[in-house]
């Protein structure tokens, strides 16, 4: 080709796949990648270009656990907002959960609402989780054929009133239901009788510590859950997502599936990958999720699973709420809301924690929070990838650059996090979606362009 003119060339970044790592010039045409090189010819011409020599380049960061509230409860955070802090941390895609919004994404009915306002405000791509509760069976057909991206049902407790957990029965018919329908299912696997219990009796003693939160959800109870959860997926064949496993012995019974044939991934999340009960402790209704943060030597463990791939993908499980409702009534932290802010600053744990504490490859996170999700739910090589064809979602990096994350950093509704005040190395510079950029230098670059809803090739 020659006298090529296209719309956008960036030059000379460190470009990064899950396949390995090269220096090169990446040109885009409209909405996606025309041409990788290591260095173009002089022919090729851009509207606008970047120089990223010292920058590295990744593929836009898929988050297939959100929970942005909206419909319903956009006083916790909303997709605008979520959105926009999902593109400050270089993240392209999301996946928003079918609960915390209200209605549930239960029914066509939720699901439609929540699509269109997402296609209003969102201003990176996404896909929504339908749910899976006692008495919508019916509703899943219905769901799969609008797109959703899958179910999620929860095992135990969800917090929240108007999404009720699954009993045994409905689990086992809903993933024949979704086996049948081929689409895949996500679970929230902690076992309801042993955190209902322990929960119960410890708030009856009075016992409402952090320490006595976390006793009340014990690895075991994540570990008995999963094991049923796997042998209903292997008599059903339902296609399987673990989701926020916060130990590698979680891991390990998953892995052993995977091994006899069962069709199943695992996630964990940047926290269980960051904080120990310590950290709890001194933080306090910041860090309260379930299932509980762990002790170091779990922390380590997840991290070895990382290690030797036996986890598929990390999800930020961004569930935010007001700041009032994370501080709680005095000592009793049974009574704050449980799930963590912190959809932001996915990639910079991934690069702090993983790349420079513990040497991490690149590839790796690049394969596990981008790569691993696109393919698992049917939207790779669009997504998940830097190639000829894909689309153009890139994050670029400084990833020598020191920052100290403050409150006014993050775009979320409620400016709270436990990261705030944590050091980081690696700033994103510039987030691309679909070739245009969208958030550059600390600044959102809102042109009006909106995220598109992602259909599930599954
Ligand atoms: N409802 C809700 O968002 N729950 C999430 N929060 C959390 O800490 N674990 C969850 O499953
Ligand atoms: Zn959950
Ligand atoms: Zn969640």
């Amino acid at each position: 080709m020659s006298g090529t003119i296209v719309d956008l060339i960036i030059r000379n970044g460190t470009i990064v796949t899950e396949r390995g790592i090269f220096q090169g010039d990446i040109a885009i045409q409209g909405e996606r990648i025309i041409e990788i090189a290591e260095q173009l010819s002089v022919d090729w011409k851009a509207q606008q270009e970047i120089e990223a020599s010292g920058l590295h380049v990744f593929p836009g960061l898929m988050d297939t656990h959100v929970h942005f509230n909206e419909p319903g409860r956009t006083d916790w955070e909303g997709i605008s907002s979520g959105s926009r802090s999902l593109a400050a941390g270089g993240v392209t895609t999301f996946f928003d959960m079918p609960l915390n919004s209200s209605p549930p994404t239960t029914t066509l009915h939720g699901f439609r609402l929540k699509k269109q306002v997402a296609e209003e405000k969102s201003v990176v791509d996404f896909g929504l989780w339908g749910g899976l509760v006692p008495g919508n069976l019916d509703s899943l057909e219905s769901l799969k054929k609008s797109g959703v991206i899958g179910f999620k049902a929860f095992m135990s407790n969800s917090g929240i009133d108007d999404f009720v957990h699954v009993d045994d029965s409905t689990l086992f018919q809903g993933m024949e239901k979704i086996a049948e329908l081929g689409s895949i299912l996500a679970l929230h696997a902690e076992n309801d009788v042993i955190t209902s219990r322990l929960s119960a009796s410890s708030i009856e003693q009075g016992r409402l510590t952090v320490r006595d939160f976390c006793s009340s959800r014990p690895i075991l109870s994540e570990i008995e859950a999963v094991e049923r959860a796997l042998t209903y997926a292997e008599a059903t064949k339902c296609k399987l997502h673990i989701v926020h496993v916060s130990s590698g012995q979680v891991v390990k019974r998953v892995t052993n599936a995977k091994r006899r044939g069962v069709d199943v991934t695992v996630e964990t999340c940047p926290h269980y990958l960051t904080f120990t009960i310590d950290d709890f402790e001194r933080l306090g209704g910041l860090l309260k999720c379930a299932p509980p943060l762990r002790e170091l030597e779990q922390v380590e463990s997840l991290w070895e699973a990382i290690d030797s791939r036996e986890i598929d993908s990390i999800g930020s499980d961004h569930s935010p709420s007001p700041p009032a409702m994370k501080t709680g009534s005095g000592e009793d932290i049974f009574s704050v809301w449980g799930g963590i802010s912190g959809a932001q600053s996915t990639l910079n744990v991934m690069l702090e924690e993983g790349y420079w504490r513990r040497g991490v490859p690149l590839e790796t996170i690049v394969r596990i929070t981008s790569t691993n999700p696109a393919k698992r739910f049917g939207l790779y090589p669009n997504k998940g990838t830097i190639a000829v064809g894909s689309d153009a979602d890139l994050t670029l990096v400084d990833l020598q650059f020191p920052f100290l994350l403050e409150a006014s950093d993050l775009l979320y509704r409620h400016k709270q996090s436990p990261y705030v005040g944590k050091t980081f190395r690696g700033l994103v510079l510039y987030t691309l979606l679909r070739g245009r950029v969208i958030f550059q230098k600390g600044e959102i670059i809102d042109n009006g362009n909106r995220g598109k809803y992602c259909g599930s090739t599954l």
